[in-house]
């Protein structure tokens, strides 16, 4: 592989609370190449969300090292090398689509002509060309989820890291939106990190799937996909799909305490 995009090496994270202290990562070893699509699955509280904010630098490992684009998180978000996209849309009901798309840029002081280049840019490819003028409230909520994905294109950053951005949705708009999510990726060569409890959304999306174990989080397993590139939904009833699945329960049914 070339210079991985993310390298993280033997990363811990240790919170500090008023309970005593709460080991969020433990151990982490991951290289993540450029282009690729990574998912992380594993149960509730397993430092999934942790591990995407310390790429983000939005929290810092207390051990181990990690780097995001060769440099430290924290420069690689002065950078902007990373769009963010969170469960909720989370988008100002008081502003158009368009004016939240560009608010990222409006608060960094991009040209206005500048903006309202990319804000058409990004529209066009979460497919959402003419919805600009719309409030967020007439937008479904699938809509209002490539708007929020949108945003984080805007500043056309090389890493897309998703937390659970599809988690609220029903189960066939949560499938165009994979599949329209893949359009995405292929088209435009992202680096994607993204964050699940759905095998199947994990395995029809990842290059690569990291299936991690309770508290504190570690990997249990990290699976490279061999499925083609091109993949319509059906693959899904693929022997090949299937034998992925299979590994990746798996690997959370060996970590995963019942009681
Ligand atoms: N700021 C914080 N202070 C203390 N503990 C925290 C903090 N943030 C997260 N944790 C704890 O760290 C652990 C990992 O949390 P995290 O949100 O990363 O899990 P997750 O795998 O994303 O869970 P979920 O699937 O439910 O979103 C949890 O036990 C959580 O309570």
């Amino acid at each position: 592989m070339k210079t991985p995009v993310i390298k993280a090496e033997n990363v811990d994270l240790v919170f500090q609370t008023g309970d005593g202290s709460v080991q969020a990562l433990s151990d982490v070893s991951l290289d993540v190449g450029r282009g690729e699509f990574v998912s992380f699955i594993g149960p509730s509280g397993c430092g999934k969300t942790t591990f995407l904010r310390c790429v983000a630098a939005l929290e810092h490992p207390t051990g181990g090292s990690l780097s995001v684009n060769g440099m430290s998180p924290d420069n690689a978000r002065k950078e902007r090398s990373y769009g963010y996209v969170f469960q909720a849309a989370g988008l100002y009901p008081w502003r158009t689509i368009a004016r939240n798309i560009r608010l990222p840029l409006e608060i960094m002081g991009y040209p206005k002509a500048e903006q309202a280049a990319r804000v058409q840019k990004v529209l066009e490819l979460v497919d959402l060309a003419g919805f600009g003028n719309k409030f967020p409230w007439q937008l479904s909520g699938g809509m209002q989820q490539r708007a929020s994905i949108a945003r984080a294109l805007a500043f056309d950053a090389d890493i897309l890291l998703m937390d659970e951005p599809f988690g609220a949705l029903d189960e066939i708009v949560r499938d165009h939106l994979n599949e329209q999510l893949l359009a995405l990726w292929a088209r435009t060569g992202k680096t994607c990190l993204f964050v699940t409890h759905s095998i199947p959304e994990a395995v029809y999306l990842s290059t690569k799937i990291v299936v991690m174990s309770p508290r504190p989080g570690r990997i249990a397993d990290v699976i490279d996909s061999p499925l083609p590139k091109e993949r319509p939904l059906d693959i899904r009833d693929t022997p090949e799909f299937l034998e992925i699945a299979h590994r990746v329960r798996e690997g959370l049914r060996a970590g995963h305490a019942y009681d």
